[in-house]
């Protein structure tokens, strides 16, 4: 009986739970940004957080991508306890496994987008054919390919966000976070950046955590966590 065996390992795959935050706190001095704040997110899904300013959205990303060491509670990510592991070994993670598309491209102001969507596979030490062929594959699939070779400040807004997520998702990372990637942008180029980075984490099976406060965005993910006052709505 191959089968069902079979079947189970992929319907079991599909909701590994490959990152969570259990009860999480965080205080900047006297200000409680989180108070209990939990979330999973299921290998290959997205995740939108949505609530109103200062509700502590970006807070919990930056703790679930271990940017940020919460006070109390949990973060795992594949079971391992992030705030377990030492500086060095989060950012390893970091550079291997998670991917980063903020607001503003942050892309490096000197580098072409072609340099730009390389770092992390060079981080990475991918060898030099790999890299060109993937870096050219993303050129492609963003649309940007005509503008690889141009620094930043020589693009528009919307194609330095699609190299924002070329590079994020590059070396395939399994989890990518994104902190309102279109809240720069227009509508038009807002919604051609969104779709890029919901069909790259596709093909990639990367899981995704959004942060956002528009609900049309957060419409377009598997499962909405709303937010309010530090913690999950409906949590108290
Ligand atoms: N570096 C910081 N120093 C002090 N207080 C901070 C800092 N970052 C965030 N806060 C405070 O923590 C709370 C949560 O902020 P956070 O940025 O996580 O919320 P948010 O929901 O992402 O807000 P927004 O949608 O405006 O980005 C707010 O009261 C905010 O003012």
């Amino acid at each position: 009986m191959v089968l069902p065996v079979v079947l189970s390992v992929i319907v079991d795959r599909k909701w590994y739970v490959v990152l969570s935050a259990r009860d999480v706190g965080l205080a900047y001095g006297k200000t409680v940004a989180l108070a209990g704040a939990s979330v999973t997110v299921a290998e290959g899904s997205v995740v939108a957080l949505i609530g109103a300013s200062g509700s502590g959205k970006s807070s919990l990303l930056y703790c679930l991508a271990g940017l940020l060491t919460p006070d109390t509670g949990e973060i795992r990510f594949d079971g391992v306890l992030l705030n377990g592991l030492s500086e060095d070994d989060r950012s390893d993670l970091r550079r291997k496994d998670f991917g980063f598309v903020f607001q503003f491209a942050e892309l490096v102001p000197e580098l072409t987008l072609r340099q730009n969507i390389a770092l992390p596979l060079e981080l990475n030490r991918w060898r030099r054919s790999a890299r060109k062929q993937r870096v050219d594959e993303l050129l492609e699939q963003l649309d940007i390919h005509q503008q690889a070779d141009r620094r930043p400040v020589q693009v528009s807004g919307g194609q330095a966000q699609r190299a924002a997520v070329a590079r994020a998702i590059a070396h395939r990372p399994r989890m990518l976070f994104a902190d309102e990637p279109t809240g720069a942008l227009d509508s038009v180029n807002g919604a051609i950046v969104l779709e890029s980075l919901l069909q790259l984490a596709k093909v990639n099976r990367t899981s995704v955590v959004l942060v956002t406060h528009d609900r049309a965005i957060a419409r377009r993910a598997d499962e909405v966590v709303e937010m309010r006052d530090g913690r999950m709505v409906g949590s108290e």
